[in-house]
């Protein structure tokens, strides 16, 4: 590119289309707007404009994009590019060619190109392509697409792939485009990176998320704010997470207790949403408020917009799964990725019925999560292993010959949190992989002592900012198993029914020196 034209930046792609307009805004001032907003590259996408109308409205849109210094790229038209001096183009496999396109345009002009496929990704990285439009990555209103979304793990492959070509003879970039606004942003940033080097996408292209809106500046805005925050928060280089890293088990262990402590003290009360099983309802909203959160369980998904803001931390149970439920689920957690709002997903039963396992890998492709939480046999369906079986909501067997692999590599690959409870719990980041080591059978002598888990684990990692996932996810499982014991060598426990009262109780009176002395934790990895 010549040194007077824009810098190639990917970071927010507008891609336009005026039929999506409201009819108070011209697509020049729609276009204006969103670039003072944050967009950093705009493409011109008018598929039914005759040839000289489109090149009218190129020439204004072209005067606004130089204005901001934006790059200003044509949509499958290399004649409009030429007529108008714009700065590049973007080309689909049923275009013209990449290598017809580049000796028209010369090497200076940006060529970006769509890949939906390993073979056309490396093709167009081979053929001088300055960046990818991987994609689509979900289901979109705006065309009608030729090819199955492939969600955020199918265009992480592609990108993996394209970045591993040997001898590249020029930077590779990349954006993913296709049914993402501000809500999805940073799940597809944070679940595109590449799993060897943590690499991002260059950024993230979007249509209707601007174009359908009243106030593109507002809309380009947030987006950039949701752009930002994946890129400085990514899973493995939070800027908190060395915490969980350190070598010293002892940094650790205080750094779990001042998570332990800051809701123990009063001076942070979590707001934990649930939306959880019917069986367990009740027992998890009293663990939650033994334990210091307050407990919200807002279900209807017409109700999840309102207290979004406010809500520190999501438990996301499937045990008692109806489709109303999965509706209400969907839209709590379409709210907890807009305000990043860590969400604890506890997959129930998963391996139990192709139902169960459909919507979970739904809600991880759509969403994702900062913990998944599973026993045994539910890691194990989610992971793909047939080492652990089901039966019902139980695991069967001894469990996994080397569970530290297992959950260090499924959190690899999730991209979260990944919690294995057992008579040993195994914690990983994917980094870092713990044993805790406490807890009492008792605990599955009652229903719903997994469900508290989970919000246990909700309750401590209430802010993805502020909580590292990782200590707070131990905080959450040492605390309640911790109960367990305690409350499992009471004189007045009995049996079950006893225990599961006196069980809240000692979630209740744990002290943190308590946590402190009687954790029992091992660093595995
Ligand atoms: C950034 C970006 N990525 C992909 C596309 C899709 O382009 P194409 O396959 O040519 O389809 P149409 O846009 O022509 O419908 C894009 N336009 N921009
Ligand atoms: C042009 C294009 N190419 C693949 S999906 C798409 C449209 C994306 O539109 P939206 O961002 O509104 O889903």
């Amino acid at each position: 590119m010549a040194a007077s034209e824009p810098k190639l930046d990917l970071t927010l792609y507008l891609v336009t289309d005026s039929g999506m307009l409201s009819g108070s805004k011209t697509l020049v001032q729609t276009v204006d707007e969103a670039i003072q907003g944050g967009v950093t590259i705009v493409q011109l996408r008018e598929k039914t404009a005759e040839t000289g109308d489109f090149i009218t409205l190129a020439r204004k849109v072209l005067k606004v994009t130089r204005k901001a210094g934006v790059p200003l790229l044509i949509n499958d038209r290399i004649d409009v590019a030429l007529a108008v001096g714009a700065d590049g183009v973007h080309i689909g496999q049923d275009d013209m060619s990449l290598a017809d396109v580049r000796r028209i345009l010369g090497p200076n002009k940006i060529i970006g190109v769509t890949v939906q496929s390993l073979e056309e990704a490396e093709a167009a990285v081979r053929g001088g392509a300055n960046y990818l439009g991987i994609g689509t990555c979900y289901a979109t209103l705006t065309k009608q697409v030729k090819v199955e979304p492939q969600g955020p793990s199918g265009i992480r492959d592609i990108w993996e792939h394209v970045l591993k070509l040997p001898n590249p003879t020029h930077p590779i970039r990349a954006v993913t485009i296709g049914g993402i606004n501000a809500y999805n942003a940073v799940h597809v940033l944070d679940s595109t990176r590449t799993l060897s080097g943590n690499i991002p996408l260059d950024g993230l292209a979007v249509v209707s998320a601007i174009m359908a809106t009243e106030e593109p500046r507002l809309a380009a805005q947030k987006m950039r704010a949701q752009i930002r925050f994946a890129l400085e928060n990514s899973w493995l280089a939070r800027p908190h997470s060395n915490l969980a890293s350190t070598e010293d088990l002892q940094v650790v262990r205080r750094a779990v207790v001042d998570v332990f402590m800051q809701i123990k003290s009063g001076s942070h009360t979590p707001l934990v949403q649930h939306i959880t099983n019917l069986v367990v309802i009740n027992d998890c909203a009293n663990a939650c408020l033994a334990m210091g959160g307050s407990p919200i369980m807002v279900t209807e998904p017409e109700e999840q917009h309102d207290p979004a803001p406010v809500i520190s931390s999501l438990v996301i149970n499937i045990g008692t799964l109806d489709k109303q439920q999965v509706v209400g689920m969907r839209a709590a957690m379409r709210e907890a990725r807009l305000h990043n709002t860590p969400i604890v997903l506890d997959p129930v039963a998963v391996g139990a019925s192709k139902y169960r396992a459909q919507v979970i890998a739904e809600l991880l492709r759509d969403f994702g999560a900062h913990v998944i939480k599973g026993n045994a046999s539910e890691i194990a369906a989610l992971a793909g292993s047939e080492e652990v079986k089901s039966r019902g909501v139980d695991s069967l067997g001894s469990g996994f010959s080397d569970p530290v692999a297992v959950v260090t590599e499924y959190s690899r690959r999730q991209r979260c949190v990944v919690v294995m409870t057992g008579a040993v719990d195994y914690l990983s980041d994917g980094r870092s992989t713990f044993a805790i080591r406490n807890g009492h059978p008792l605990q599955a002598a009652i229903t719903g002592s997994g469900c508290m888990v989970g919000t246990a684990l909700a309750t401590y990692i209430h802010s993805i900012a502020h909580v590292d996932p990782l200590i707070g996810a131990i905080a959450g499982m040492a605390a309640i198993n911790l109960a367990a014991e305690h409350a499992a060598s009471r004189n007045d426990v009995k049996g079950p029914g006893t225990f599961r009262a006196t069980f809240i109780d000692e979630m209740y009176n744990l002290s943190s020196q308590q946590l402190q002395d009687e954790m029992v934790i091992e660093r595995l990895l």
